[in-house]
């Protein structure tokens, strides 16, 4: 009978035996439910994340030994959502003591190694299939699977066989026979027939399991009372395992983001390290420079030093210089309002001799001979005083030689150069610059040289390159005195009674017209090109073009520059820089046609023209003379365009230019006699072109 005793903590649904209450087995039944239901709810907790009951597992490792324990502290920190009450019953103390009791128990169900249940738990935490069965296939190797998870728990107790039985039927035996004394073993046998004996030998026994079923029950009831400890032990075991996993959660997830940040850092320290050595080098360069600019700097110093000290020194010089340009600014202004005082002066003065020489003035040029002209005879020529000259015919005209005298304002015989001409002429360029008009025209025959002593040629310039010159030198002197001078120019040729403008190769209509209705003295021609020019060089240009655009409209059998007047006009604007007043001044140079007798000339048309003009302006100088109320300015083209120059407001003088040969004598005489009439005009005291813009200067 003893070993039909059932186990109590086998945890295996016994049969009770039939008519033989021995022991409790409802309570032993009760204890093994309590235990197989907290399996049960075990089992119903989340799967772990390789959806194996996590509980079941941790079911085989109850019974553990003390290392299986400790392996499990030691890889508590891994464990993920496996943990159960039935782990934690593992670890209970008190299974100790129930182990003295009932210590066959548990301990026959498994037989766990700590090293096996190390990789089964940390199985758990490890999601991956492959993890999985190779933990499986290592509980299995050792032996531990088979018997754990394959077998079902009343299998197992059944194959351990009927050793584990009787050893467990023996410790309660042991248990049993230390409430019964050991006088059993050695009673007599009864006889069958004695039932009383064998009653209170049974009676004696059922004294004796009655007694050890109540020593049972209330170890069962203290056991109990053990369970709801470690239910209560189990859930605060439990929730902290969960803060615990929770915690190891997220000190995982730190711990990977602390690495990404780790090689993050590790990228960056690496850049900062290329980056730093850069820096470095970089830095010995800046230093070599910061200790060059630091001795360039005290170099600097001690220079600025020594200059702020002779600045000190400049800014006393300074102020006694400024005093000084102060005195002398005063000084100048006043010097330069009696120097604007004696230019008025000096004005009045030398418009004054020219007033004196006379408003016309005639220059007789006599030209030498050229080179290849050496053969040809010459006329007797003579130049008694400056003013006089005598020409003598060498042809005897009846029995005695033909000779005459004239005097002009000047005569220049064939040897004087044109420095020496312009000298003569200079005074009425400085007096245009005053405002007064000027007209320079040249008169002669054909060759007599006209074109010469107006333009000359390169190394022996005529009068109008000379004027030019003269105008801008005298314009840097008058800017001294205070007056800003602007000059214009402009060329014209009259042709045929026809004005071009030498300035432009358009086929315009160029006529002079009236500028004031009131004032019929004042004209201008419509469609001139008028150019301001600021340098001499400037204008020289513009005279080379007019000169040009005049041989241009010439023909190869129509040599035209002889046949037509070239008119050059340059008109000059005055302004004081500090005094209310402008003066306009004009200046005409004339290269008149070449007088020609009809009688020799092939082209008549041409030659009437030439002579009809000259005639004209003849005849206007003779109007002047005699003072007469209608002066015939525009019978022709050319005393029309002169009339400014040639009236009462303007300062003229003529050339004439005689050829020496004796074949030109008859003109040369004729033209003689022209200038010596023009010379014998002497005009009315010319006015000034003076615009008083405020009150008189003079
Ligand atoms: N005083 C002089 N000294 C030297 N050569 C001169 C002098 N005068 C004129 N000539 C020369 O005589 C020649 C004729 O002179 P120029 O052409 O000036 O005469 P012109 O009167 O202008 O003739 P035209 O009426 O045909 O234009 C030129 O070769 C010129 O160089």
């Amino acid at each position: 009978m003893d070993s039909r005793i059932p186990k109590p903590s086998s945890g295996v649904p016994q049969k009770k035996p039939a008519g033989n209450n021995l022991f409790d087995f409802a309570t032993i039944n009760k204890f093994d439910d309590i235990k197989n239901k907290k399996a049960e709810n075990e089992s119903k907790k989340p799967l772990n994340e390789l959806g194996i009951n996590v509980m079941g597992q941790f079911k085989f490792t109850r019974s553990k030994s003390p290392d299986v324990q400790r392996s499990n502290q030691l890889t508590m920190p891994k464990l993920r959502r496996s943990k159960s009450s039935a782990d934690l019953t593992m670890s209970r103390p008190t299974l100790k003591r129930m182990q003295t009791t009932v210590e066959n128990v548990p301990t026959k169900r498994f037989k766990p190694t700590g090293s096996i249940v190390k990789p089964q738990i940390n199985a758990f935490k490890n999601p991956s299939q492959e993890k999985k069965n190779a933990i499986l296939t290592t509980m299995k190797s050792s032996g531990l699977l088979t018997n754990a998870v394959k077998k079902p728990l009343i299998k197992s107790s059944s194959t351990e066989g009927p050793k584990s039985t009787l050893t467990k039927t023996a410790t309660v035996n042991k248990t049993v026979s230390s409430v019964q004394p050991a006088k059993v073993a050695n009673k007599p046998k009864i006889a069958p027939y004695d039932f009383k004996a064998r009653f209170h030998d049974i009676k004696e026994r059922y004294d004796i399991l009655k007694a050890k079923s109540d020593q049972q029950k209330e170890h069962i009831s203290t056991l109990e009372e053990q369970c709801e400890n470690f239910d209560s032990r189990e859930k605060e075991l439990l929730d902290k395992i969960e803060k615990i996993e929770q915690e190891l959660f997220d000190a995982t997830e730190e711990r990977e983001k602390l690495i990404i940040e780790i090689k993050a850092l590790k990228s960056t320290n690496k850049g900062l390290t290329l980056k730093n050595a850069a820096l470095s080098a970089d830095l010995n360069v800046t230093s070599e420079q910061f200790e060059t600019t630091k001795r360039s700097l005290s170099e600097l110093t001690r220079k600025h030093d020594r200059q702020t000290i002779d600045y000190e020194e400049l800014q006393r010089t300074s102020g006694t210089m400024k005093h000084d340009y102060e005195e002398a600014s005063n000084k100048l202004l006043l010097s330069q309002d009696q120097l604007y005082q004696i230019n008025i002066e000096r004005k009045v003065l030398h418009n004054m001799v020219l007033d004196l020489r006379g408003n016309i003035r005639v220059f007789a040029r006599v030209r030498p001979p050229l080179q290849t002209e050496e053969d040809k005879m010459l006329c007797g020529w003579s130049f008694p005083d400056e003013a006089t000259l005598e020409i003598l015919s060498n042809e005897i005209s009846g029995s005695k030689k033909l000779k005459h005298d004239f005097s002009f304002d000047q005569v220049f015989d064939p040897n004087t150069a044109q420095d020496e001409i312009f000298e003569m002429v200079s005074p009425l360029i400085q007096s245009a610059m005053d405002g007064y008009n000027v007209c320079i025209f040249a008169y002669g025959q054909t060759g007599s040289g006209k074109t010469f002593t107006m333009d000359g040629h390169e190394g022996k310039l005529g009068i109008i390159p000379r004027t030019v010159k003269l105008l801008f030198d005298s314009i840097k002197t008058a800017d001294i005195l205070g007056w800003k001078y602007t000059i214009k120019a402009s060329f014209l040729e009259i042709y045929n009674e026809v004005l071009y403008d030498l300035l432009s190769n358009e086929n315009k209509d160029v006529e002079i017209r009236m500028a004031n209705a009131r004032n019929k003295t004042e004209i201008y021609v419509s469609n001139l090109t008028e150019v301001e020019v600021k340098t001499a060089a400037r204008l020289h240009e513009l005279m080379i073009i007019a000169r040009s655009n005049r041989a241009t409209a010439a023909t190869a059998g129509n040599e035209r520059s002889s046949r037509s007047h070239a008119v050059t006009r340059i008109e000059l604007t005055g302004q004081h820089s500090s005094k209310p007043e402008t003066l306009v001044g004009m200046i005409n140079l004339v290269d008149l046609a070449g007088s020609e007798s009809p009688k020799t000339s092939t082209r008549m048309d041409e030659t009437k023209n030439i002579n009809r003009s000259l005639s004209e302006l003849s005849n206007v100088i003779l109007a002047l003379v005699q003072r007469n109320e209608h002066v015939p300015y525009r019978n022709s083209k050319l005393t029309h365009l002169l009339m400014p120059s040639l009236g009462g407001n303007s300062k003229t003088l003529m050339f004439v230019n005689v050829s020496p040969f004796q074949d030109c004598f008859t003109e040369t005489v004729k033209s003689l006699r022209f200038a010596a009439t023009v010379n014998s005009c002497k005009l009315a005291k010319a006015k000034r072109n003076r615009q008083m813009n405020q009150s008189s200067v003079f």
